[in-house]
């Protein structure tokens, strides 16, 4: 499976650990609280993805974050090279935004957590499908220690029990199931198991014009959204009308 091709190639990763900072570290929780849009927008910048997503339309990360940076709480830069062909200069070159960097990536070890850090991240993805218990709490803590908030992202709920809720961490549903790329959608349940932890959720995935007032966005606090905000669709001004209420 994809998956597992990209965790293990995980192993033999060219990571850039010199400092690329330009800033201090900015809360993707606090961004979310503050947005005037509610939920907050979280922007996914990706070159392609292997759900068959390839970016034609907004292929300047520049221009694209230029148009929409007023009304988004956060970035999401896909730095993950081969199925996404991310690359993780892209994060260095938003650092100049002042925007929460999300820096997603499949990660699996504490010097990927760092190389984020280095690259001008403010918040790392851990998957709870994929880490076990001690490896997540393990990682949130790390994460804590360079100022990092955590995006713990969950699909499949009987994997649950990986959640850690610590206090720098906020709790994704992903749609997708990463195994299959379908989209499964658990919106509403997901909402009502992860509500009990009492930290920001962020629903992602497959979120769309089409979709987007039949699914309970409002319930959520993040929207991550990558694809339909690429393809050049209206979505942000949809979700800042509010007509899903
Ligand atoms: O492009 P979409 O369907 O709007 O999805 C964005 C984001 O949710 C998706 O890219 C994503 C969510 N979790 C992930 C984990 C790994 C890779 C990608 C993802």
């Amino acid at each position: 499976m994809i998956v597992d091709d990209i965790y293990r190639e995980n192993y033999s990763r060219e990571l850039i650990m010199d400092n690329k900072r330009i800033r201090n570290t900015l809360s993707l929780k606090d961004s979310l609280k503050s947005s005037k849009i509610k939920p907050g927008i979280i922007a996914e910048y990706k070159r392609k993805s292997p759900s068959g997503f390839n970016n034609i339309v907004n292929n300047d990360i520049f221009k694209y974050y230029n148009k929409i940076k007023e009304s988004v709480a956060g970035f999401s830069i896909l730095t993950e090279p081969h199925y996404f062909n991310g690359n993780q200069l892209d994060a260095v070159s938003v650092q100049c935004y002042s925007k929460p960097i999300l820096i997603k990536d499949f990660i699996s070890s504490t010097d990927m957590i760092k190389s984020s850090y280095m690259i001008g991240g403010d918040v790392f993805l851990l998957i709870a499908d994929f880490l076990d218990y001690n490896k997540i709490r393990e990682f949130i803590r790390y994460g804590a220690s360079l100022n990092m908030e955590v995006l713990l992202e969950i699909h499949d709920m009987k994997k649950i029990g990986n959640i850690y809720p610590d206090e720098n961490v906020l709790l994704g549903y992903n749609r997708r199931n990463l195994e299959t790329l379908k989209i499964e959608d658990e919106s509403e349940n997901a909402y009502d198991f992860l509500k009990k932890f009492g930290l920001p959720l962020v629903l992602e995935s497959g979120i769309s014009l089409e979709n987007v007032e039949a699914l309970p966005i409002k319930k959520y606090d993040g929207l991550l959204i990558g694809t339909a905000l690429l393809s050049g669709e209206g979505l942000i001004n949809k979700i800042a009308s509010g007509k899903n209420d």
